[in-house]
Order: C-alpha cells, then sequence, then structure tokens
C-alpha cells in the first residue's frame, strides 16, 4: 500500500471503532452478533470483500443478515466468485481482522496480507462487491459501514443489491461471474422457467391430487416472504398462499423454518383450519425450507417434513430421471453414462434418513455441520445432493455432467424427440436451472418440491411416508467456554477434554437405537446437544442426560 492507500485506511478505520471486550469469529456461516456490536465488523468485512475482489479479479458478494437468529442480531458473510462461501483459507484473516484492537493494528494487518497473497492495488486493478440484506431494520446501516469499508480500498465499487434473500445474492455473483445477467428479474425469470419446463414434462395421467394442490407458505416475516409474493406473480401451474409475509409480525418470532422444525409446532397464523393442507415454512433469509402439515385434534403439533425428507425426494427424482436416461437398447449402448451420485449429510440427519438412502442403494457421505463443508463435499460428484435436517441444501451438477447431459439431449432430440429418454433429458437439465448451483435456496427447493410432487402424483402424506423419522431432541446447553469441546468425525466424537465422550457413550449405550452426539454451535454461544432414541421419552431423556455433562464437564456458563 503506498502512504495515501494507508491514510485513507486509517482515516476511514477510525470511524469503526471495535467495541471493547467483544471478540468474534467466522463460524459455521460468517459473523453474527447482536447488531449494535455489528458496525466495525462489517465495515472491515467490507475491505476483506474488497481484497477477495482484488484477489480473484471477480465479482463478490457481501450479504448482510442474521438468518433465522432473532431481530435485533445481525451478521454478514462473503459470496466467493463461485457464489459459494468465502474460501475457508481466508476465515483466520477474516477473523484476525475483526479482532484487530485498533486503526494502526488493522493496517498492520492489511499491509502484511496483501503481501503475502500478493495481491495488486496500484494501477489498472479493480473490484466489485455487490450488496445484500436481508430485513432486519439495523440492516441500512450495516450496509453502509461496508460500503466505507470497501471504498476505503482503492479501485473497489460496491454496488447496492438492496434486500434479496441470502440465495439470490449467491446466484447473482455466481451469474455476473459467468458474464450472464444478474438481476432479480432474471432469477425470477429462471426459476419460474424451468419450474413451468418440469411442469410440462409430467407424464400424462400422473394422478395429481387436485383436491390437495394448495401450498401455504409461512415467510417467517422476513424478505423470503417477500420474494416468493412477487414470485408467485410470474408462476404458473401453483396455487400458493402466503403468510407470515413480514407486513405484520417479527421476523422469527414463533414463525419461520428454525421455529417449526425445532419446536415441531405450527407457526403463528397457522391453526386447525390447515389440517390436510400441505404447508412451507422459510428462515428468515430464505435459504432454508422445510415442510409440515398440521396435525387434527393434537395441539398446534406437526407432521415435519424437513430437509432429510427433501433431500431424499429430490435423490429418488434424479435416480428415476437417471435410470429411464440410461435404460439401455441396442441403439443406445454406447451412450449410456452413469455420472457419480453423492448423497451428503451431516450428524444432525435423522438416522432413519441415512438408513433409507443406503437402503435404496445411494452412496452417502457425512460433513461436520456448516454448508460450507457439505456444498464443498457434494461439489465432488457429478451429481451431489447435500441437505441438513434444517432444510438447508441443494444439488449441484458438474459442468461436465451437464455438458455430456447437453449434447445426449441433442443427440436424443434428432433420434427419438419426445422419447421418455429424452424427457429424462429434459428433466435433469430443468432441475439443473431451478435449482440454486450456488447454494441452499427455499424459493427454488420449494419449486422443485412442488414439481416433484405434481410429477409423482403425490400428497405430503405419501412423500412423508417415504420412512419414518425415529424420535430425537435437540437441546442448547450454555458452558463456560464451549470451544474446550474438540470433535472429530464429522463432530461425532469428541475428543477434548478427556472423558466426555466414554460419558456420553455410557449413557447412550442405555437406550434401545440411541445415537447422540454433542458439538460447539459456530452461531451462538452455547453447546449443542443432539439425542435419538427408539421413543421420545428416551431421546429426551438421553438428550437431558448428556446436558446434564456437559454442566458437570464444563461448568455452567451464565
Ligand atoms: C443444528 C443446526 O441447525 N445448526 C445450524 C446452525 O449452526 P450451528 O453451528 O449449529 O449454530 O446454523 C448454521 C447456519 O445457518 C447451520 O448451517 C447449522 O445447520
Ligand atoms: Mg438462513
Amino acid at each position: 500500500m503506498n502512504d495515501n492507500q494507508r491514510s485513507i485506511l486509517l482515516e476511514s478505520s477510525s470511524r469503526f471503532p471495535p467495541p471493547p471486550g467483544v471478540k468474534l469469529s467466522y463460524g459455521t456461516s460468517g459473523f453474527r452478533a447482536d447488531a449494535s456490536v455489528l458496525q466495525s465488523t462489517v465495515f472491515r468485512v467490507g475491505i476483506l470483500a474488497a481484497l477477495r475482489s482484488l484477489k480473484t479479479q471477480s465479482v463478490i458478494g457481501l450479504m448482510i443478515t442474521a438468518s433465522h437468529n432473532k431481530v435485533s442480531d445481525n451478521g454478514v458473510k462473503i459470496a466467493d466468485p463461485s457464489g459459494g462461501m468465502l474460501s475457508q483459507d481466508w476465515e483466520p484473516f477474516a477473523d484476525a481482522l475483526a479482532d484487530a484492537p485498533d486503526s494502526q493494528r488493522l493496517l498492520q494487518l492489511v499491509d502484511d496480507f496483501v503481501k503475502k497473497e500478493n495481491i495488486l492495488l496500484e494501477g489498472a486493478q479493480s473490484a466489485e462487491i455487490l450488496l445484500g440484506r436481508d430485513t432486519r431494520p439495523s440492516g441500512e446501516s450495516l450496509l453502509e459501514a461496508a460500503k466505507q469499508g470497501i471504498n476505503s480500498i482503492a479501485g473497489a465499487v460496491a454496488v447496492d443489491m438492496g434486500v434479496l434473500t441470502t440465495p439470490q445474492l449467491h446466484w447473482m455473483v455466481r451469474a455476473r461471474n459467468k458474464s450472464m445477467k444478474a438481476t432479480e428479474l432474471e432469477y425470477f425469470e429462471q426459476l419460474s422457467n424451468s419450474f413451468r419446463c418440469l411442469i410440462d414434462l409430467i407424464p400424462q395421467g400422473s394422478a395429481v391430487n387436485k383436491i390437495n394442490d394448495k401450498l401455504i407458505v409461512d415467510g417467517a416475516n422476513g424478505v423470503g416472504g417477500e420474494k416468493l409474493e412477487l414470485l408467485n406473480k410470474i408462476l404458473n401451474g401453483l396455487d400458493i398462499e402466503i403468510r407470515n409475509s413480514g407486513k405484520q409480525g417479527v421476523l422469527n418470532e414463533g414463525v419461520g423454518a428454525d421455529y417449526v422444525q425445532k419446536e415441531k409446532v405450527v407457526p403463528c397464523k397457522f391453526g386447525p383450519a390447515d389440517v390436510g393442507i400441505r404447508c412451507a415454512s422459510l428462515d428468515g433469509d430464505a435459504d432454508r425450507l422445510v415442510y409440515f402439515s398440521v396435525l387434527s385434534n393434537a395441539n398446534n403439533k406437526i407432521d415435519l417434513v424437513d430437509g432429510d425428507k427433501i433431500l431424499s425426494l429430490f435423490a429418488l427424482f434424479i435416480e428415476e430421471q437417471l435410470n429411464t436416461l440410461n435404460k439401455c437398447d441396442r441403439d443406445t449402448e454406447n451412450k449410456c453414462y452413469w455420472p457419480t451420485l453423492g448423497v451428503v449429510q451431516t450428524a444432525y440427519a435423522n438416522g432413519a434418513s441415512t438408513d433409507y438412502l443406503k437402503h435404496s442403494g445411494l452412496e452417502v457421505v457425512f460433513t461436520k455441520t456448516g454448508v460450507k463443508y457439505l456444498h464443498e463435499k457434494a461439489a465432488e460428484y457429478d451429481i451431489g445432493i447435500y441437505f441438513e435436517a434444517n432444510g438447508h441444501g441443494t444439488i449441484l451438477f458438474s459442468e461436465g455432467f451437464l455438458h455430456w447431459l447437453d449434447g445426449r439431449n441433442s443427440e436424443l432430440a434428432s433420434t427419438s424427440k419426445g422419447s421418455e429418454q429424452q424427457k429424462a433429458a429434459l428433466r435433469l437439465l430443468a432441475v439443473s436451472k431451478l435449482i440454486n448451483q450456488a447454494v441452499g435456496d427455499a424459493l427454488s427447493g420449494l419449486l422443485l418440491v412442488e414439481a416433484i410432487l405434481q410429477h409423482m402424483g403425490w400428497s405430503i402424506h405419501r412423500w412423508n411416508d417415504l420412512y419414518h423419522d425415529l424420535p430425537s431432541r435437540q437441546l442448547k446447553v450454555k458452558v463456560v467456554d464451549r470451544t474446550a469441546i474438540v470433535t472429530e468425525n464429522a463432530e461425532t466424537v469428541v475428543v477434548s477434554p478427556p472423558g466426555i465422550q466414554e460419558a456420553i457413550d455410557a449413557e447412550t449405550a442405555k437406550y434401545p437405537r440411541g445415537r447422540c452426539f454433542v458439538r460447539p454451535s459456530g452461531t451462538e454461544d452455547v453447546v449443542r446437544v443432539y439425542a435419538e432414541a427408539a421413543t421420545q421419552e428416551a431421546a429426551d431423556n438421553l438428550a437431558n442426560s448428556v446436558a446434564q455433562l456437559m454442566d458437570q464437564f464444563l461448568g455452567g456458563g451464565t
């Protein structure tokens, strides 16, 4: 950096002093905290985004959201050139920047990093960062802080894309880096066109359940509800009613995918009148999706259709299309190609889902919690399907496979246009356009679920009957220092402090079909306990006794 650049950075950073005593880390999905302490962090992430853009010579995204957390929280995360999460090797720099105690130290860090990464700050280099935010009231001023961070790096330009869902911003970053148009309208058009394509390809006579064809969506009082209202206007072939779209009601309060999945009760504005109707819930930034149906006479209880079941539905559909496409007759014998197909889950996946997927002949692998890990693993396959139980996931298609599929489709179009094989190729191509290739996306996921249910002629109940979840319980435990817990094996085993894993094993062994693990949350200051067992009571008891163990080993926090 030259002297001029140094003094610009010093001057601007002195306007964003870090709050004393706050230490943040770039966790499972960026920095998150109470919005009142985030100005300095977001300013510094602006700097990071600018450097990332200069380094990669690509468009970068910066999203201000705290997803499903309470409305007074906020957060910030970076979208890399591919539209995925920030490369993990830059996370330590993100942590160091956020924690720099003063402007001088910040300047030093930036200077050193720029040298180490060979980032050119002089000359004709330019950087472009797309900014998005969810509907939180703190979003606007945090976005301003991000802009100032970006503007303090020479050649960097911030483009405010306004209020967006997280997946929309990731989609736009990806599209821009592929030299495609990347406005919200293009996003909506791509989704609605590929959805239409799947609907038009539904086999004649599919027993679409007309009585059941209405869908009610809980928008979490956030950006997802707003955007779905816009998308709904250009969709046809779907009857969607949107509730909790954000006009009244508090973001994520008694609503949204996280609440519905964890509490297993109806969100606000849903009740007995909705029994039997297919319902879905988005989270606060619309990157998670779960379905549910309201149980009759059951005190607001629901039948939850979670991310694991969405994953299973997607996997079934993809397999069906691959089988049809590759139905070899003498003519096509040499033209079959079996892509590698992998399913990626975390330890939070219900054990019954994993059994079901394995019995269906699918390859199932596990990663640590956090989309960045699942996404990375899924990208190793020609077709990688990943979902967290909480409803975050997508299907990734490799460039190589899509290239082959395009060619095969053209070939089939000339030799056997309209054949079942060609339709299968067209369906797979449509899925690759509909489902967000950058990150899990509740809106595109919802359209794919709806298209597949219509294709299969399935009600939500038929879908839910694919397998039956094992009863489970999740608890949060406040401890003095959650980072004391170190895990291995996709977070299923605690290796430190010593003795904890043995104690968990001894508890788990008491319960038929018992499974239990603990890990420090990446987004909240808690240790999470997950337990599964043959009955709900047993799962509850196992979770409670392991929560007590956490207290004993780690000391209760305040
Ligand atoms: C058990 C659980 O739901 N954990 C969530 C939660 O992470 P934690 O690290 O568990 O706080 O938020 C992440 C970001 O949204 C999401 O990826 C993850 O699945
Ligand atoms: Mg989210």
